[in-house]
């Protein structure tokens, strides 16, 4: 298995665009969130919204979501085909009526079906969205009564999009067998929404070794060096785990 971000960057970062993955299976494309800047960083990379099997969403915000229109809309139009969505139970409803029927709402288009293969995820249920690629989805803290979603893949990636810090959380999936976690870091402190580098660097070494650190803000040169054992991921990079 094989990951690559088509961004790093927190939600206002404009040098590292959206944090959005693409995991790769010996035969299947899945996209983990769909931000404002995919599609430029999908067209950067050489590939289409039709080489993408699966989209996968943490939670509706513009940086994890922004960039569905322009996927719904080229597959209906241009490549004439529904892409399998897999969405949460709890965020199926809001995704359609509060964030994308805007723009896809359309005469014999007027429903998240008609646009996409839609599956539903629930919290704590491993599911198995293609071969090669199992997921559990952890439902974290991220924005007071709004529902987000961290995703265990394969049972060794644990993948936090945005979530507040959870160090119970974090030690138990590497007592687990986790092996890599990629989490989001934000610089400032309070973290309010995220978590931050000084929480992130207050955890063991044996845990801070297996993290990269991602959604992070364009001052990121600031604290290269400083980040104890964690790393950056980098755009564009392929990951193997
Ligand atoms: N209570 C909130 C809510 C949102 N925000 C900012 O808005 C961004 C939305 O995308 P994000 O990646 O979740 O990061 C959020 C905060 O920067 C914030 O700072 N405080
Ligand atoms: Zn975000
Ligand atoms: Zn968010």
């Amino acid at each position: 298995m094989k990951v690559q971000m088509l961004g790093t960057g927190s939600a206002f970062a404009k040098k590292y665009y959206n944090t959005n993955a693409l995991f790769y299976t010996d035969s299947h494309t899945i996209m983990l969130d769909c931000g404002i800047t995919a599609p430029l960083s999908l067209h950067q990379l050489g590939k289409s919204f039709n080489d993408i099997d699966a989209l996968l969403i943490s939670h509706i915000h513009a940086d994890h979501i922004g960039g569905m229109e322009e996927f719904a809309l080229q597959m209906s139009f241009i490549f004439r085909r529904k892409p399998v969505l897999y969405v949460m139970d709890s965020l199926v409803d809001q995704l359609w009526n509060s964030s994308l029927k805007g723009g896809l709402k359309q005469e014999m288009f007027n429903t998240l079906d008609d646009y996409f293969e839609v599956r539903l995820l629930s919290e704590d249920v491993s599911a198995k969205l293609m071969p090669g690629f199992h997921v559990r989805p952890i439902r974290t803290s991220h924005i007071p009564n709004k529902s987000s979603y961290s995703f265990l893949i394969n049972e060794t990636f644990f993948y936090s999009a945005d979530m507040k810090f959870d160090p119970a959380l974090l030690e138990a999936l590497v007592q687990e067998g986790c092996t890599t976690i990629f989490h989001d870091c934000q610089f400032a402190s309070p973290g309010m929404v995220h978590t931050t580098l000084d929480e992130l660097m207050s955890l063991p070494s044996y845990v801070q070794e297996r993290i990269m650190l991602m959604h992070y803000d364009d001052n990121k040169v600031d604290y290269e060096g400083q980040t104890g054992f964690m790393k950056f991921v980098e755009q564009h990079r392929l990951y193997s785990f």
